[in-house]
């Protein structure tokens, strides 16, 4: 009976002792996470502190050494807006050898809310501790919401937004919608609303209430807003701004785009060593992967009088976005009128 007692305390004690060694190792990993990995650390506290129930994967529990990958969460987003040049521009980004995309949009603020953290962390491709995540979902900007999301994920995420010449927006937008009821399409005056001071006119040309929302959320120098005409004749131009405002080197090489004539826009060079990190494209010959077909759709005419009410409507839109930004745009719709 004794040597029974004897064998069971010290069964007790081995249990105690090997509890008390686990717990005060994975204390020590994390103080190290929190010391090497400070934003990882929040974001491994946040995904804890989320209404998930799902435990953070493996990778983000423990210590990394500089170059081992994982997924992250974006630490900047293309935000906006639709029909400006987003995807080209996300796609070109990834030229960069510390730039990592989804080649998707995920949507995660606007459509996927009922998920959590993890899930969009999940979303992300592999980085290393080094590199950029860039997510791009050009309906972020749309609503107040997904901004007051998107700041409650990270306060200090870095924000690039597109515009371009609204008339041609509009242009865009029209052929994208009526490229999905071909037959029955309105015309381009019935589509706008009949009129240029239609709502969903102004909703399509009216860049900087959207804009100011940002601004109340994000302090100004977290968000660099391009126009998407520099990015189809210069996107060299581009690229480097926004990796000057991303804080990393330019790499770019003029070899890595070409311009296809046939597309009428720069495409990857798919002999350049850096194209298979930006596949996602279609490629269109053995020398250019270009976006597909639904990017360069053709434009609708406009008559010139509603060519003209639309100049009209939308020119005191265009120079409160200037002021706002403190930047103009040479738009071609708006040039000498
Ligand atoms: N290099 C290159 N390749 C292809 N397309 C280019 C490029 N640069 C700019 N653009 C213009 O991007 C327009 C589509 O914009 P988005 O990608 O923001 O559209 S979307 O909202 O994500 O559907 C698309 O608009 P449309 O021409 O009206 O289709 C293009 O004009």
């Amino acid at each position: 009976m004794c040597k029974k007692i004897v064998s069971v305390l010290f069964v007790l004690s081995i249990s105690i002792y090997i509890i008390l060694e686990v717990s005060t190792s994975l204390e020590a990993h994390n103080i190290l996470r929190q010391h090497w990995f400070p934003e990882q650390h929040d974001t491994f506290l946040a995904s804890l502190h989320s209404n998930d129930s799902t435990p953070p994967d493996e990778a983000s529990s423990s210590p990394l050494l500089e170059d081992e990958t994982q997924k992250r969460l974006p630490d900047c987003l293309i935000i906006g807006f639709s029909k400006c040049g987003t995807t080209a521009l996300r796609g070109f980004l990834t030229l960069h050898p510390d730039i990592v995309s989804p080649l998707r949009e995920i949507r995660y603020f606007t459509s996927h809310y009922e998920e959590n953290l993890e899930w969009y962390k999940n979303q992300m491709p592999l980085s290393t501790a080094a590199q950029i995540t860039v997510e791009k979902s050009a309906g972020y900007i749309s609503t107040s919401e997904s901004l007051e999301r998107i700041r409650q994920m990270n306060a200090s995420v870095k924000l690039v937004v597109m515009v371009r010449d609204p008339i041609t927006r509009l242009q865009s937008e029209y052929a994208r919608s009526v490229s999905k009821n071909s037959p029955r399409a309105p015309s381009f005056r019935t589509w706008c609303g009949g009129t240029a001071q239609s709502p969903s006119v102004l909703r399509l040309v009216d860049y900087a209430t959207p804009l100011e929302q940002v601004f109340s959320l994000f302090p100004r120098q977290q968000v660099l807003v391009l126009s998407e005409e520099l990015l189809e004749e210069k996107p060299l131009d581009i690229l480097k701004e926004v990796y000057g405002f991303l804080g990393l080197k330019n790499t770019f090489e003029k070899t890595d785009l070409v311009f296809n004539e046939e597309k009428g826009f720069f495409c990857f060079n798919t002999s350049s060593p850096k194209y298979p990190k930006a596949k996602g494209s279609i490629v269109l010959n053995e020398k250019t992967g270009c976006l597909g077909s639904h990017k360069g759709r053709a434009h609708p005419e406009i008559g010139d009088r509603f060519f003209k009410e639309l100049v009209d409507f939308i020119r005191p839109h265009n120079q409160r976005l200037f002021s706002l930004i403190g930047r103009k745009f040479n738009w071609p719709n708006f040039k000498g009128v």
